[in-house]
């Protein structure tokens, strides 16, 4: 795929002086500090963005639970705590992590399809405010963790509404061919069932259709879907005070537009105003991602077969979104390039052993150099979170700026740092 981009379209990155900044500081300041590759964030980014969203959505009351899977950087957390987000929750890691960020239990929730009697009963003893269960074994364990403690567990109960979000397979979470939630056709035995057991009090219902989604038909369908179910599990006498719409909102790439979050509050005014719960929403990619930029610096260039490559020192195991899901994210030079200075088609590859360690063909860069530096945009989200020591690379580093002042929030994990687990234990076993 061929991206055509290469100055930044998201607030917050922009070229002054002709060098590429994010808010009040050159890029090129920090790569020199810190060496590349290295993720940048910008806090000024991220508190527009939960601006945005939730000058939308809390009008209506809705409870904005950031999915911290997207990015659980400590320092990004608490910013976003700061501006009073409560957190969507996956697994007993980010449930440490996100107590340490300062959230209290009462303002997260617990995803996910195979949390363990450990996680769970971490969750209860943090008093975490629901589990969202996707499953009669999951009510059953919750049950018995529950009873062993002497508590009574708070669960919604996720539904898979068979909508198809429109977004890539790989991100689909709603349709009755996925692993998440609870067949619809199901819900009302199962929370039928649930309202039996003695150490569980189901309370509602939650929903996720998958990620990047930037129509709201699907929004729609998936809500009106929830507001039937209410009805039809409070007219068997059941009550259903909770509903959890989880995340999904996407952002713009490249082309397109972001998810417009006025037109997404109405939907959710228009389908479920009526059902009188209380609201949450599990946004994880709208709030970070466009605050993120990958740094890397260009270490050769090559020509084969007529295309240009040039190999940068940031690889698939610290961006994987473009060989898991040939995802393209817009690339922009950290020096402007002058108007003089004609574009060279090429590809931009890492060093990691594998073909699809690519980020694309980028037309309109132009002709890089060795040494030369460019940022990979729009890389908050599932970026630095999904990266890897794959090839014994160094744990990607990552630094903040707020203002025209920046730090380090994360400092590269060295291949020392990765051994010395490895070396103890080798002592052990030969
Ligand atoms: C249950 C649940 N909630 C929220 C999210 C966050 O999604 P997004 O980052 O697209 O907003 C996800 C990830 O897709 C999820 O699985
Ligand atoms: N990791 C995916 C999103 C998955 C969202 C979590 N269910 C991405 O990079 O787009």
């Amino acid at each position: 795929m061929d991206s055509d981009i290469s100055r930044p379209h998201v607030d917050c990155f922009s070229y002054e002086d002709g060098k590429l900044h994010v808010e009040g500081v050159a890029i090129e300041t920090i790569a020199r500090e810190y060496g590349t590759p290295v993720y940048i964030y910008s806090a000024e980014s991220v508190r527009r963005r939960w601006k945005l969203l939730s000058d939308a959505v809390t009008p209506l009351g809705v409870q904005i639970c950031y999915a911290m899977k997207a990015n659980n950087n400590l320092s990004l957390l608490r910013i976003l705590a700061g501006l009073g987000a409560g957190v969507d929750l996956v697994s007993g890691g980010e449930l440490e992590r996100a107590r340490v960020a300062g959230i209290p239990g009462e303002k997260m929730v617990f995803s996910g399809v195979g949390k363990t009697s450990e996680e769970i009963r971490a969750a209860l003893e943090g008093e975490v405010h629901q589990l969202n269960v996707e499953s009669v074994e999951e009510l059953k364990v919750i049950d018995e963790v529950a009873g062993a403690l002497g508590k009574i567990a708070t669960v919604v109960l996720r539904i898979n509404p068979d909508v198809d979000a429109g977004t890539h397979p790989k991100i689909t979470t709603g349709t009755r061919k996925n692993k998440f939630g609870i067949d619809y056709h199901q819900v009302l035995a199962i929370y039928e069932f649930a309202a039996r057991l003695p150490h569980i009090n189901v309370v509602g219902l939650a929903v996720h259709i998958g990620s990047q989604i930037t129509d709201l038909t699907p929004f729609r369908q998936s809500f009106e879907r929830l507001s039937g179910l209410v009805e039809m599990v409070r007219q068997r006498g059941y009550t259903v005070e909770r509903l959890d719409l989880g995340g999904g909102l996407g952002v713009a790439y490249g082309a397109g537009q972001r998810i417009d979050v006025e037109a997404y509050a109405k939907v959710i005014g228009d389908t479920l105003r009526d059902c009188d719960c209380a609201l949450t929403i599990e946004p994880g990619r709208f709030l970070i991602a466009e605050a993120g930029a990958l740094i890397t610096t260009v270490i050769y260039n090559k020509e084969t077969d007529g295309e240009r490559f040039s190999i940068v020192d940031a690889g698939m195991n610290d961006l994987m979104r473009p060989a898991l899901y040939d995802a393209l994210h817009p690339v922009w030079p950290i020096i402007e390039p002058t108007a003089d200075q004609r574009a060279t088609p090429c590809h931009l590859v890492g060093p990691v052993c594998e073909s699809s360690d690519t980020f694309g063909r980028f037309t309109s860069l132009p002709r890089l150099k060795r040494g030369d530096r460019v940022a990979i945009g729009v890389t908050g989200a599932y970026s630095a979170a999904m990266a890897s020591t794959y090839n014994a690379r160094p744990l990607v580093q990552k630094v903040l700026v707020n203002g025209d002042r920046y730090s380090l929030i994360r400092r590269k994990q060295t291949v020392a740092d990765q051994l010395r687990y490895e070396l103890a234990d080798a002592g052990h076993a030969l």
